[in-house]
Order: structure tokens, then C-alpha cells, then sequence
């Protein structure tokens, strides 16, 4: 790492040549008064100064600084401001380089990233020193500034004022005997003297590993942690509109993974640059003897920039404005904080919505399987219909007409509204009786439909069955019209026994008397032949309707054959 003063026209930076030592001191980035004040007397333009940025010591008053009781050691008061600049004209530094004015439009000078191409930080070295140049860097223990003393091979030590320390010619990183506080710290920057770049590579190279940002196994937070990677990276190449991002994030690779000690192979333990976390901006003074006394120090690996040049809590800043450098110090990290936050509180939720997934996906078993037995049901429902229906036919068959489907009925004609009370459908009840002089005595069992269609007659059916064994027995079916404006009746039947005949009467009030008219037989009829048939239709005071039937054949005069009531069931 090469630290480079930030000043325009300033070329001084750590590591190079110098008679004479200088110190470096960081900006007070949260200090925002201050801040202005520095930037103010900085005078440069587009430019924002980040937690890398410097300022050398001789950009301030000498009574800006103060001196530390136990090593003389120099100090910025937490009040100093810097006021020495030379703007204006090119000079050549009193060592012999010279000041070129910076690009007000490029990346900061001063900046540890700041390539090395760019005005105040030209040395080639300044990405990669070779060790023996490897600078020699001192967290100041000083609020507010790091103080980085330069020393120079061979160079005469320079005063407590302003520097503290020099590398031996040997390339040792050994401490300076008179600065016990440097030699008393191990290597603890983010890579131990070892480590090589690559090696280093689970670090980001600006110097913040991922794994500060993103706990373990946590996809959200690695894409949180990638904003924070991206909150530099994106002021980077803000700083650097005019370089490829490849090419920013290759120097950046470089330059940023390098702490003072990165490429040292020096002795372990003579690493300087590795400083502690405390090495924030506000740390305060260190006694030499609190180092020895000290517990021993965290050797845990620490994000190479941070080591070397503060805590992560300095935030970088943003170029835009001062503003936004004083919110991005502080209200960058916070707002990635709180993604944290929401990352972890929303995890709850998610394992919420992965239940419920869970419990709806089982709902949805559930209900299929419900759905099955609501379909075996449906199917045994229906099996059940129609065995019902089958037992009815076979033990009720005469109620084949109550299940009949409704219809509208039509209007009664007129002329058959003299044998209206006859009109519904009627059972036997009680069972019908049968006698004749050449048969036993029987019962018998008939459903009888008499029915119109709005003509002027009326249609019936007579079906007789058998009493226990409800098989048909005796059937009839036809038609009875009624003379238009008399009382004549005419009966028409078919009877499944061949016969075919033809009764006629008439009806008075509320019952029917007819004769036969005419008696058809089919040629294989049994024996023996119907001569004659009486009957009358009657209805009783009960409502019933009663029927009887009388006949003369061959062999037996007239007779009565059948008696049978009927209760109406049906309109
Ligand atoms: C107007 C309608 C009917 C006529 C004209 C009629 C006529 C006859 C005749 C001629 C016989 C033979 C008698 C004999 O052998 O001497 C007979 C027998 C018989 N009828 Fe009727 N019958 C009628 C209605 C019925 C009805 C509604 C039943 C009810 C179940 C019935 C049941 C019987 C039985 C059981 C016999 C005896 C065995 C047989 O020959 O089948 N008849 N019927």
C-alpha cells in the first residue's frame, strides 16, 4: 500500500525518497465541520476524499501539532485544519519532484487505490513496492489521523515531530528501537507475511472480505454483501470514468489486497502495518507500556485494507457532494444494515410460507381422496337406485304409477265431465274378490289409471296381479266415450286373455252401468267363450270406487265373476 498526499501540487507519498520524514494524516470524515474546513482548504474540485485519503504534514502549521509525553511522538490536535497549499504553480518539490497539477477529474490523489499513473502518486512502486520499500506504516494512535512516517534507506532518522520510524536496509521490518509501541506489534494485518495475493483471495480486493458481510449459507446476505462490495466498487469507477471496469478492478486487485507487510519476507513479526481494529479515527492514545502488559494481540485475520488503514465502520465516501460523503459514512452501512435486518426477520416468513405450502399441499391430498370416496359414494348411490327400483316393480308393481314423472295435465274436455269422478288412479283396497261357479274363489290385487288427454274420453287401464305372488294376472286397457249431450256411455276394451268388446250404458250421477255390445275373440282363446259381460262403475259414499263384474259363458249364465273397491290414490 502507497499513501499519497491528496493535495494539489503535493507529490509527497510514503515510501519514496525522502530526506526527511512526513506524516500522513487521514481526512475527518466524521467530523463533517471539520471536514468541510479541510476541503475548503484543500481546494479541489469533484473530488471527495475517502477513508484512504491523506494529507501530509506539511499542508499543516506546525502548532497543529502536538507531541506525546511518552515518545515525543507526534500528533494532530483533533482540531487542526490544514492551511498550507501551493495551488497555483508548479513547483519542484525539495526533493527534487516535481508537482504536478492533479486532474481535478480524476481519482483522488492521496488515495491508497489511486492508480499509480495518476499525478501525486506516480511511482511505479506505488501498487507494488519491492520490500525494501515496503513503507513503513504507524497507526497513529492520535485522533483522527494515521500517521505514516516515510523513511528512506538510509536516511537519517527524522525528528519525533515528524516521523517516527525507518526500515532497516535489510529489508527487516524490525521496529525501531525507540518506537517500542511498532515493535511490540505483531503482523496482524489481514495476511501474515506469508500470505500471498492469491492466497488471499477469499478477501475482496478493496479490501473487505465477503464473508464480513455475508453470514455463512445465507443467499440473501451475499447479495446484500455484494451492495456493500458494490458500494465501492460503484464510487470506484465513479472516481474512474475514464478506465475500463476490468481495468479499475484489476488495479484495484492489486493495490487494494497490499497492506504495508503484503510482500514483505522479511522476519515474522516485523510486519508494522498490521495494526488493531482500534486504529479507528477517533482511537485513542496508546501507552508504550500497555503494550507489553497488553493481553496478547488478536492475530485473527482482518480484511487487508482494514488492517491497515482502519476500521470498516469508515465507511467510504461518496463523490458527489459533502453531504453525501458525511450520509455515506454513516448511513450507507446503516441502510445495509438494515437489509440485514429485514433479511434475517424476513426468514420467518418464508419458513411461514414453506408450512402453509406444506399444509396445502396435504389439504390438497386430502381433498382428493375425499373426492374419490365421494365418487365410490355416488356410484353406490346409484347402484342402490336401482336395485330400490327393482324391488319396487317386483313388490309394488302397481305403483309404477305414483312414480311416474309429473305432467302438466291437460284441460278435461267438457263432454266427459259426466264421468269425471271416475278420473285418478286407483288400488285395491281391500283386494279384489274372485268367484265363479266353475273356478275356487280367488283375491286378487289391480291398479287401475283412468286418464284423459283433453279429448272427450276417457283412457284406463285395468292390471290385475296376483296377491302374494304379484305376478300380472288379468289386463285390460281402452277407452270409455260419452255420447255428446246425453248420458250414453260406450266402453272400449282389449283384454290380454284375446278378448276384444265393446260395452255400452250410460252414467247417472255417479255411476256406471254397461252391457256388452260386442264380443271379439281371438281364434285360440281359451274356453270357454265369454257370451256376455255386465259391469258397474260406482262411486261409494266413501269416495271408493267399487266395480263388479258379471259374465255368461258358454257353460254358466250370467254371473257375477268379480267385486273389487278401489281407493283413489291419485288425483
Ligand atoms: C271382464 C273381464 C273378465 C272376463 C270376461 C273374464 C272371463 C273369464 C272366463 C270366461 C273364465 C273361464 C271360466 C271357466 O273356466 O269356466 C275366467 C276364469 C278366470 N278368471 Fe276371468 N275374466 C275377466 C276378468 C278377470 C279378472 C280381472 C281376474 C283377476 C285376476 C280374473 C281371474 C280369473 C281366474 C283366476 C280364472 C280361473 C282360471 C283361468 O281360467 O284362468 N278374471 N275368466
Amino acid at each position: 500500500m502507497v499513501i499519497c498526499c491528496a493535495a494539489a501540487n503535493c507529490s509527497n507519498r510514503q515510501g519514496k525518497g525522502e530526506k526527511r520524514a512526513v506524516s500522513f494524516h487521514r481526512f475527518p470524515l466524521k467530523d463533517s465541520k471539520r471536514l468541510i474546513q479541510w476541503l475548503k482548504a484543500v481546494q479541489r474540485e469533484n473530488w471527495t476524499p475517502t477513508k484512504y485519503s491523506f494529507l501530509c504534514s506539511e499542508h499543516f502549521t506546525k502548532d497543529s501539532f502536538s507531541k506525546r509525553l511518552e515518545d515525543q511522538h507526534r500528533l494532530l490536535k483533533p482540531t487542526a485544519v490544514p492551511s498550507i497549499f501551493h495551488l497555483a504553480e508548479k513547483k519542484k518539490s525539495p526533493r527534487g519532484h516535481v508537482r504536478g497539477r492533479r486532474k481535478e477529474a480524476g481519482p483522488p490523489p492521496g488515495d491508497v487505490r489511486e492508480p499509480r499513473e495518476e499525478a501525486g502518486c506516480e511511482a511505479p512502486e506505488c501498487s507494488a513496492l519491492p520490500v525494501d520499500e515496503e513503507p513503513f506504516v504507524e497507526e497513529e494512535v492520535g485522533e483522527m489521523e494515521v500517521s505514516v512516517p516515510q523513511s528512506e534507506q538510509g536516511a537519517e532518522r527524522p525528528s519525533p515531530l515528524e516521523g517516527s520510524s525507518r526500515r532497516p536496509p535489510d529489508n527487516s521490518l524490525a521496529p525501531e528501537p525507540s518506537v517500542p509501541r511498532m515493535s511490540e506489534r505483531p503482523a496482524l494485518g489481514g495476511r501474515s507475511e506469508t500470505d500471498t495475493p492469491a492466497e488471499a483471495g477469499n478477501s475482496d480486493k478493496s479490501g473487505f472480505s465477503v464473508d464480513d458481510f455475508t453470514p455463512p449459507g445465507s443467499g440473501a446476505c451475499k447479495f446484500i454483501g455484494s451492495l456493500h462490495s458494490y458500494s465501492f466498487s460503484s464510487r470506484h469507477s465513479r472516481e474512474r470514468p475514464s478506465l475500463p471496469r476490468e481495468h479499475l478492478d484489476r488495479k484495484r486487485l492489486k493495490r487494494d489486497v497490499e497492506p504495508s507487510c503484503s510482500r514483505s519476507s522479511g522476519a515474522p513479526g516485523t510486519c508494522l502495518a498490521g495494526s488493531t481494529p482500534s486504529s479507528s479515527l477517533t482511537a485513542t492514545p496508546q501507552k508504550p507500556s500497555q503494550s507489553s502488559s497488553a493481553p496478547p494481540p488478536d492475530v485473527t485475520p482482518k480484511p487487508a485494507t482494514e488492517a491497515v488503514l482502519g476500521q470498516k465502520g469508515d465507511t467510504d465516501a461518496n463523490p458527489m457532494s459533502i453531504n453525501e460523503v458525511i450520509m455515506s459514512a454513516s448511513g450507507a452501512c446503516k441502510l445495509i444494515d438494515s437489509l440485514h435486518s429485514y433479511c434475517f426477520s424476513s426468514r420467518p416468513s418464508k419458513s411461514q410460507v414453506c408450512c402453509l405450502r406444506e399444509q396445502v399441499e396435504k389439504k390438497n391430498g386430502e381433498l382428493k381422496l375425499l373426492r374419490q370416496r365421494v365418487s365410490r359414494s355416488d356410484n353406490q348411490v346409484k347402484k342402490l337406485r336401482e336395485k330400490l327400483e327393482e324391488v319396487k316393480r317386483f313388490t309394488f308393481p302397481y305403483l309404477n304409477g305414483l312414480l311416474a314423472p309429473d305432467c302438466e295435465t291437460p284441460k278435461m274436455n267438457p263432454v266427459i265431465e259426466p264421468l269425471s269422478w271416475m278420473l285418478g288412479t286407483w288400488l285395491s283396497d281391500p283386494p279384489g274378490d274372485g268367484i265363479y261357479p266353475t273356478l275356487e274363489p280367488f283375491h286378487y290385487l289391480e291398479e287401475v289409471h283412468i286418464t284423459h288427454v283433453g279429448q272427450p274420453m276417457l283412457n284406463f287401464s285395468f292390471n290385475a296381479f296376483h296377491p302374494d305372488t304379484k305376478k300380472p294376472m288379468h289386463r285390460e286397457c281402452g277407452f270409455i266415450r260419452l255420447k255428446p249431450d246425453s248420458n250414453k256411455v260406450a266402453f272400449v276394451s282389449a283384454q290380454n286373455t284375446g278378448i276384444v268388446e265393446v260395452e255400452e250404458g250410460e252414467v247417472n250421477g255417479q255411476e256406471l252401468c254397461i252391457a256388452s255390445h260386442s264380443i271379439a275373440r281371438i281364434s285360440f282363446a281359451a274356453e270357454p267363450r265369454v257370451e256376455q259381460i255386465m259391469r258397474t262403475f260406482r262411486l261409494n259414499a266413501e269416495g271408493r270406487l267399487e266395480q263388479t263384474v258379471s259374465m255368461a259363458t258358454t257353460t254358466q249364465p250370467m254371473t257375477q265373476h268379480l267385486h273389487i273397491t278401489y281407493k283413489k290414490v291419485t288425483p
